[in-house]
This record gives structure tokens, C-alpha cells and sequence, in this order.
């Protein structure tokens, strides 16, 4: 009778570990080995499970492949080793003992790091070599990467009708590390030609008595555990279990209850603990129905920063220097460029990167969802533009909240250009609101409060930017204007891009009693048509007629006229330095080479000047 009909009407004890145990006794190299130079210990071993009351115990082949072999270098000797390890366990076995042949699974944490294929090549080996012995079952065990038990599996499958028991490890309770659920699993193996599907390894009791509670009787496998006698110690260089064998016998229940059939042990367990469950579990009968507990959904816990620990920007461009970068989220979905430039302008050491909010109203990757994954992955602090055409009030609010619940704590609001500009011109504008009432809006949520005076719960941390536009006909009109925003709850200004340094001076004098900061907009042109383009058709950008004519200059040579435009805005650079600390770079054309230049330079200037301060403090 195989021992899967035996467990139709009975709970069968498995044996505890052996690699651990052999641990325990000093061996510190191949486990497996010990097949060939030291049988007696081995078979030793097997006895002492049998007679503690194992059904069924494993040959000493868990790691007896190649890939792991050849750590020792005995990768030439993976038959001997499997051949022996079987009839090692057949002399230890009893007329009804059962001997399981052992396969054990070589991916952990990471998964990629040995190619299926090569796990193939070495379990067939392996599986051969087992089979060929005539063993009673196989024993996939310890596999952290379903992928890889899924593979194996299908192999056995295939060679042999023999009871096969598929045991998957988990790094914590109810879910594999691809984050499979345990039910999925093993209904996953179940489909691929399992006979029990079960947990080994890693684990005690407790949590894996949780995670059973999870997992519905299979409709056509059985269950099995195989706990670790505890959570490993690393104690004086060692590596060692619990020994509670008491409080491993009282888990015989609660296995049983949760539907378990084949009940042994793993790491850190030995006879003593076999011989708790044999004990307890000699009379049981198998549970035919069970309710099962559905798990807790886990939220990963994201604490809401509610005190910033950078400085706001308007902080920053008070009272040094500092440079902000305009690079446009892409328009297309393929954004790499967008992250390479993102990368090489934080390596260039810029304090912000602002990401404009549908310019020229003209659909691009939402910039918010850009701005999580510049914070997160290159630890680059985003400014996000919010411009009100393209959100209602009701759009705006669940954004503002968004932004905060994200960390992102830096916005530009603008009231935005209008649809009829951009490339959907009959799309609507939404503007419930203008770039005033978006600060005043943004300024509430800081108290914590929303438009309507309702409780937030939480004060948000926004640092508020806005926009100055001193392209017009009467400056006068626009500094009106900035200090409307600032009464509105303007923190700092950004600029229109700048191409004139009599306009840099006009603007330094027009502005230079507001108490909020300017960054100074600068954008390298990058051809004459470029530059007649920006002067003629976009709002709100003026060039001066000399500028232009220098680009014209070079109309016909593509290299030299980018040459002219960063001279250009280096030219501007360095008087806008003079008057203000905050320099506002664009980036043309996702171009950022060009701004990754500029903010060098700026870097470049201030070092200059520090060393110049430096010698003359010196010598006076
Ligand atoms: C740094 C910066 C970033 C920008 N980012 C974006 C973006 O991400 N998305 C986007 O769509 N647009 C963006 N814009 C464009 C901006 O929305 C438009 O230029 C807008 O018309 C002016 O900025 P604002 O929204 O703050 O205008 P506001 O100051 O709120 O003015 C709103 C409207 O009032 C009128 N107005 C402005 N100044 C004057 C004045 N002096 N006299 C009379 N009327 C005036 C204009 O018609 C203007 O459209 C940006 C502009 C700047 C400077
Ligand atoms: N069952 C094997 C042993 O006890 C492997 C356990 S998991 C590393 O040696
Ligand atoms: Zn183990």
C-alpha cells in the first residue's frame, strides 16, 4: 500500500531534520557527503526517527545536486551520493517505514540568481539517480521560488507516478516571496501533479499554523508541515533552535485540526521532537472539513510626514544659492530619456526638479507620478506644478492630499495655460479656480483645513511657488500682481525664462521689496528657429532682437548655434546671479546635457567667488 492510500484514513509523523542535527554534532562541510565517507552516522539518524515513530523519513540527498555540490567540488559524484543516501535510509527503514527521497530547492531570496534551465539539467539528474533506487516517494522541499517548484515538479511529474509531496518555504507567514498567497500555491502544484503540498522550513509553529489557517483543504492532495523547532539563533558563532520539545508537542492539534495528514519537522528538530507528535497524533483521525480564516489584508504602512526635514525653497533662495531645473515630463510613454536626464541633473547637484503640469496644454505623463518616482528612486526632490485648468475643485483637493500622502511637498500653482493653445483645442478649461485661490486653497490645507473649513485631520507641509510673468507691457503691473500672490500665501516666485540682461536689471529693481524669493528663469536656445519660435508664438516669452539676431547668425550650423545659446545664457547667467540666488533652469527639448552644463556653471561661479572672498579676507 503506498503511503498516500494509508493516508486516507490516517495522519502520518514524518522524521525531523537531518543537516541540522549533523550541525549540532560538529559537521561543518557537505552534509551529503557523509553518505559515502560516514553511512553508519547517517543510518544512525534515520533509526533514531523511526523509532521515535516516523512513517516516513528522507534520504540525506536534500542538497545532493550538482549546483550545490559543486561548492565542495563534488559535483562529479551526485550518483554515488543519491544511490547511497537511498539505501541508507532502506536499511534504516521497518517493513512499514517509507523512504522518501529528497530533492531540495536552490533559489532563495533571489530568484534570478541560477537560470531555470540550469535548475532543470541538476534536478534531473538528481531525480534519476532516486528514482533509479526505487524509493517510495519524492520530497521537494524547501522552495522559496514557486517558479522553480513549479518547474521541478512538472519534471517529476512526468518520470514517475510515485507519491510526490511539494513543500514551498515562506519568508513570513501566509505568502510566498513573489507575494503568491499559500492557497494560490498549492493550488498551483496541485495543477502541476503534486500528491501533498505542505510547508517546510524557515518557519516554527506558530506561523505556520497562521498560515494554514489561511489555506482551505485541497480537493484532491493532502497537507503537510514540517516545522523548524523555532525562529534560528546565532549564538557564539552558531547557529542553534529552541529545544522546547513540550511546546512542539502542543502544535500536534493544531496541525491536525488545520487539516494536516504528514506531520515532521525541519531545521532544529530531532527524534524527541518526532516522537511528540508520533505520540500525540497515534489514534488521530483526519479532518474532512474546516473553516478557514481569511487573512488580514497588509497594508504596507506609509507614516505621512507631517514635518519636513528639508528646506523649503523659498528658505534656500533667501539666503544662498540655488537652482532649480524645469525638465518636461515626456509626452510619450517611453520615459528613460526623462530619467536619464532626471539622474545626470541630480549628479550635477541641483536642489529641485520642476515638472510642469500639462504645459501649453498638452497632455504628458502625469507629473505627479513622475515626482514619486524621482524622490524615490534617485532621492531628488520634486516640484510639482498644478496648473487649474485641468482639475476641478474637486480635482484639485484629492490631488492636494495625493501629493502630501506621497511626501511630495514642493508645488508651483499656476492658473495654466488655457486648451485653446494646446493640441486639444475644444477640450474644456476647467479654471473653478485661479492661481490665487489655488495658493489661498493650498495655504488652508497647511492649517490643516479644507476650502470649506473642513477638518483635515492632518496639516499638510506644502512649500507654495507661483509663477511671475514679467513679459508684459507694464512690469508695474505684474509685481501687483506678485504681491497679490503673496498676500494669497505665496512662499516664492518662478519666472518666465529671461533673455535680456536690461530686463534681468529692470526686474531686480521692480521686485526687490517683496519679502518672497525669485528664482530667475534662464532657458538655452538651441537654433535661430528655436528662438524666433519662443519670441513669436509661445505666451508670455519676449527675446531680445540682439539675442535673435545671434542665433539667425547661425541658422545654417546646428552645432555652433547650440554653442550661441549656451553662451548666451551663460552671459544671462551671470548677471541674474548678481541679483538674485535663485536660478531657474529649462531644459529645450528634454535636452538636459544643456542644463547639466549650466548648473555646473552656477556651481562653478559661486566656487570661484568663495575662493576670491577667501584670498581677500586673507590679505586685508
Ligand atoms: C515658472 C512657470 C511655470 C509654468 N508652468 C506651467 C504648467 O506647468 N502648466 C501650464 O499649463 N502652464 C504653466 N505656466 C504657464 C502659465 O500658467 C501661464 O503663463 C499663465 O498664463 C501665467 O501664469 P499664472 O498661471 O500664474 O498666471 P496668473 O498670474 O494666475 O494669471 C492668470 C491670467 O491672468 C492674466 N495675466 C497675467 N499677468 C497679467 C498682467 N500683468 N496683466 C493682466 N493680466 C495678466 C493672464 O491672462 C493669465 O493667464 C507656467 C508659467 C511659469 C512662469
Ligand atoms: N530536510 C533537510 C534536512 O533536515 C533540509 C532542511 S531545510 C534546509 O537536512
Ligand atoms: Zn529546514
Amino acid at each position: 500500500m503506498t503511503f498516500l492510500k494509508k493516508m486516507e484514513n490516517e495522519v502520518l509523523i514524518a522524521d525531523g531534520a537531518m543537516g541540522t542535527l549533523l550541525y549540532s554534532y560538529g559537521t561543518d562541510s557537505c552534509f551529503e557527503e557523509l553518505n559515502l565517507s560516514a553511512p553508519s552516522q547517517i543510518q544512525n539518524i534515520h533509526q533514531a526517527y523511526v523509532t521515535a515513530g516516523a512513517d516516513l523519513i528522507q534520504t540525506n540527498t536534500y542538497a545532493a545536486n550538482y549546483l550545490k555540490l559543486k561548492r565542495y567540488g563534488l559535483e562529479e559524484t551526485v550518483k554515488e551520493i543519491n544511490t547511497a543516501g537511498v539505501r541508507i535510509a532502506k536499511a534504516a527503514a521497518q517493513a512499514d517505514t517509507y523512504v522518501l527521497g529528497t530533492i531540495g530547492g536552490n533559489r532563495g531570496i533571489n530568484p534570478l540568481s541560477i537560470p531555470i534551465e540550469e535548475i532543470k539539467r541538476s534536478f534531473r539528474e538528481q531525480l534519476y539517480c532516486l528514482l533509479l533506487e526505487g524509493v517510495d516517494g519524492l520530497l521537494l522541499e524547501t522552495y522559496y521560488d514557486l517558479e522553480e517548484l513549479e518547474a521541478v515538479l512538472s519534471i517529476a511529474r512526468k518520470e514517475t507516478e510515485i507519491p510526490i509531496i511539494a513543500q514551498v518555504s515562506l519568508q513570513e507567514s501566509g505568502i510566498l516571496q513573489d507575494q503568491t498567497s499559500v492557497k494560490d500555491a498549492f493550488e498551483r502544484l496541485e495543477n502541476h501533479g503534486a500528491d501533498i503540498v505542505g510547508l517546510n522550513c524557515r518557519l516554527g509553529p506558530h506561523h505556520m499554523l497562521e498560515t494554514l489557517e489561511q489555506v482551505p483543504l485541497p480537493q484532491h492532495t493532502y497537507l503537510s508541515a514540517y516545522p523548524n523547532a523555532s525562529l534560528p539563533a546565532y549564538i557564539d558563532g552558531r547557529i542553534q533552535y529552541e529545544e522546547d520539545v513540550d511546546y512542539f508537542r502542543k502544535s500536534a492539534r493544531p496541525f491536525l485540526q488545520q487539516g494536516i495528514r504528514l506531520l515532521g519537522g525541519c531545521c532544529g528538530t530531532t527524534p524527541n521532537h518526532i516522537r511528540a507528535f508520533a505520540e500525540e497524533l497515534k489514534q488521530a483521525v483526519p479532518i474532512v472539513s474546516k473553516t478557514v480564516r481569511h487573512p488580514a489584508i497588509k497594508v504596507k504602512d506609509h507614516p505621512i510626514i507631517v514635518n519636513r526635514t528639508d528646506k523649503p525653497l523659498q528658505e534656500l533662495a533667501k539666503h544662498q544659492r540655488s537652482i532649480i531645473v524645469e525638465l518636461d515630463p515626456p509626452r510619450k510613454l517611453n520615459t528613460a530619456k526623462f530619467f536619464e536626464g532626471a539622474k545626470a541633473l541630480k549628479e550635477a547637484g541641483i536642489d529641485a526638479l520642476t515638472l510642469a503640469d500639462n504645459s501649453l496644454a498638452t497632455p504628458r505623463v502625469a507629473n505627479e507620478a513622475l515626482a514619486h518616482l524621482v524622490k524615490t528612486d534617485l532621492n531628488l526632490r520634486p516640484l510639482v506644478h498644478i496648473a487649474c485648468r485641468d482639475r476641478n475643485i474637486i480635482g484639485l483637493q484629492s490631488h492636494l492630499m495625493g501629493l502630501h500622502t506621497l511626501g511630495i511637498h514642493d508645488i508651483l500653482a499656476v492658473t495654466g495655460d488655457p486648451a485653446r493653445v494646446g493640441n486639444f483645442p475644444g477640450a474644456s478649461s476647467v479654471f473653478d479656480v485661479s492661481s490665487f485661490e489655488l495658493i489661498e486653497m493650498i495655504q488652508q490645507f497647511n492649517k490643516g483645513l479644507s476650502p470649506t473649513g473642513n477638518d483635515l485631520g492632518q496639516k499638510t507641509i506644502f512649500s507654495v511657488g507661483a509663477a511671475f510673468n514679467p513679459h508684459v507691457k507694464a512690469l508695474e503691473k505684474s509685481v501687483h500682481r506678485l504681491e497679490k500672490k503673496i498676500r494669497y500665501g505665496a512662499d516664492y516666485f518662478i519666472s518666465q525664462p529671461i533673455f535680456s540682461e536690461e530686463q534681468l536689471l529692470k526686474i531686480h529693481e521692480a521686485t526687490k521689496h517683496l519679502s518672497a524669493p525669485i528664482y530667475i528663469g534662464i532657458m538655452p536656445l538651441t537654433s535661430s528657429k528655436n528662438a524666433e519660435y519662443l519670441h513669436h508664438e509661445v505666451p508670455g516669452i519676449k527675446i531680445d532682437q540682439v539675442i535673435r539676431t545671434r542665433m539667425a547668425s547661425y541658422s545654417d550650423n546646428p552645432q555652433a548655434a547650440e554653442i550661441e545659446g549656451i553662451a548666451i545664457a551663460k552671459s544671462l547667467i551671470d548677471t541674474a546671479m548678481e541679483l538674485f540666488n535663485g536660478i531657474y533652469l529649462i531644459t529645450p527639448f528634454l535636452r538636459y546635457q544643456l542644463t547639466v552644463e549650466l548648473a555646473s556653471y552656477v556651481h562653478s561661479k559661486d566656487q570661484q567667488s568663495r575662493r576670491e572672498n577667501h584670498v581677500q579676507t586673507n590679505t586685508h
